[in-house]
């Protein structure tokens, strides 16, 4: 009988060391991580990457715990792949003790799933593809018959287009998530034409992002959506190396002005998604994605830039033709970004050392915040006022949050986690306030150095 090989916890957070990209991770040695303590390498010479559809998501999971974040994403298909990468167990001295938070996460999990929950409503979803793309067709119809002579049209036509792009961006989200169909091709064919021709982003660059976001929310230097540096300030960790970093005289202009600068800085927010596509789908990074995957991304962004530059040129007039760019683009920007941020943004940041004291699922509801729900707010957020719940069960579908928020709020309340909800304007209000906070922060250090 041979005797399985047990890993103590310094020997997988060393194999993590410097392992940033597939590059890193494919360059040599092991690269483990833990799930249900059962330990897993993904490292050189396994050819994790070459098949794992989550990408380069789970270099995110190198050296730690990886149970949650493996339970969220994956279907039982993964499970029966673990055995490819399974290396031996934790040495049981290093095995966690139970955790009661989580062991009743995954018993509402499974109430949850008696409840029905996580059955998607296709007709829901149905209506609203076709209320979406309504929207973009309002706009453009509009700019057809306005674009040149009329500014005000064009104006109110930029807009309209704003929110089409918004609202497209949580659809591909919940397509993306697989919170619609049990097949997850279907889900990825929507999300290419609603992500990619629709809104203009790429799936590959949205799923590396976001998912990652998912799996560390609100770890200083681990979160992408939180590193937004030298721009936004969003935690005092992002202050200590205030003076190192490269950009450190646009640093201290933006972060002493970042309360008035927000919105404006939202307003670009667009633009930089759309050329991190490309770049994602043409540098470095796209070498790693599947070759069919690669031509779909290319196809569908180009066909996004089809549509909408000839719709914007040939109907309008030049300066027309860059109002209507500069209103949408923007409108969009601080319309996407400023739901993200209402999410997590001015709630509690961690560093990797201090995530460590949470559960994963308890991770998710400390760095989230629920935005109270109506007509408006459910609309306005595509469901992602219930951000908490959604970080605990991406692949729930959306029409079914409100099932699963006093569950939670329950369970939180039972082990003592705090739940945040308030509304739209008292998450600005608490944004702004934070803004300020590290704003006047940045000013001491300045003044002490
Ligand atoms: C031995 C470990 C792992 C195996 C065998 C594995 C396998 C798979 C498979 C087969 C899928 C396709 C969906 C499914 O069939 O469930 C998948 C998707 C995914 N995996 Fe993993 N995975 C592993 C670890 C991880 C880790 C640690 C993460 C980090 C969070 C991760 C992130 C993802 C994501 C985000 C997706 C969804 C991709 C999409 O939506 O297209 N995986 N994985």
């Amino acid at each position: 009988m041979t005797s399985v090989k047990t890993f103590t916890w310094a020997e997988v957070e060393q194999s993590a060391f410097k392992k940033k990209t597939i590059d890193d991770v494919n360059a040599g040695g092991p690269a483990l991580m833990v799930i249900h303590n059962k330990v897993y390498n993904i490292g050189a010479g396994t050819g994790f990457f070459k098949f794992h559809p989550g990408g380069a998501v789970a270099i995110s999971q190198l050296g730690k715990d990886a149970s949650g974040a493996f339970e969220v994403f994956h279907t039982e298909n993964a499970e029966s792949m673990m055995s490819d990468f399974y290396v031996g167990d934790l040495a049981p001295s290093e095995v966690p003790k139970p955790n009661a938070f989580k062991d009743d996460v995954d018993a509402l999990r499974i109430k949850l799933t008696e409840m029905g929950a996580f059955k998607s409503n296709k007709l829901y979803y149905l209506f609203k593809v076709f209320s979406t793309f309504s929207i973009g067709a309002f706009s453009a119809a509009t700019i057809v018959a306005y674009g040149r002579t009329s500014t005000l049209a064009v104006v109110f036509a930029g807009l309209v287009m704003a929110f089409f792009w918004q609202q497209s961006g949580w659809l591909a989200h919940d397509f993306l998530h697989h919170q619609v169909f049990k097949n997850h091709s279907y889900n990825n064919a929507v999300g290419y034409l609603v992500g990619n021709v629709w809104q203009g982003f790429s799936v590959g660059w949205w799923k590396d992002k976001h998912c990652t976001h998912h799996s560390v929310p609100n770890i200083h230097g681990e979160d992408p959506d939180i590193n937004t540096m030298p721009f936004l300030a969003w935690s005092e960790h992002a202050l200590e190396l205030f003076h190192d970093i490269k950009d450190a005289d646009v640093a201290r202009f933006f972060v002493a002005h970042q309360p008035i600068l927000f919105f404006p800085i939202l307003g670009i927010a667009r633009l930089a998604w759309c050329a991190s596509s490309i770049r994602f789908n043409i540098g470095e990074k796209a070498k790693h994605l599947d070759p069919n995957q690669a031509l779909i991304e290319k196809l569908t962004i180009a066909l996004h830039w089809m549509w909408l530059l000839p719709l914007t040129f040939v109907f309008c007039t030049p300066l027309h033709a860059l109002l209507f760019l500069f209103c949408s683009e923007c409108g969009c920007g601080v319309l996407l970004a400023f739901v993200f941020v209402v999410n997590h943004n001015g709630m509690p940041v961690y560093t990797a050392a201090e995530a460590k004291k949470f559960d994963f699922y308890e991770l998710q509801v400390r760095t989230g915040r629920d935005v109270i729900s109506n007509i408006f707010s459910d609309w306005f957020t595509g469901g992602l006022n219930y951000q908490i719940e959604h970080h605990m069960f991406p692949t729930l579908p959306r029409h079914n949050f409100w099932m699963a928020q006093p569950l939670v709020q329950d369970l939180c309340k039972k082990h003592d986690v705090p739940f945040h909800k308030t509304t739209l304007l008292g998450g600005t209000g608490e944004i702004l306030k934070r803004l300020d906070g590290l704003s006047k922060a940045a000013g001491q250090i300045r003044i002490e150095n």
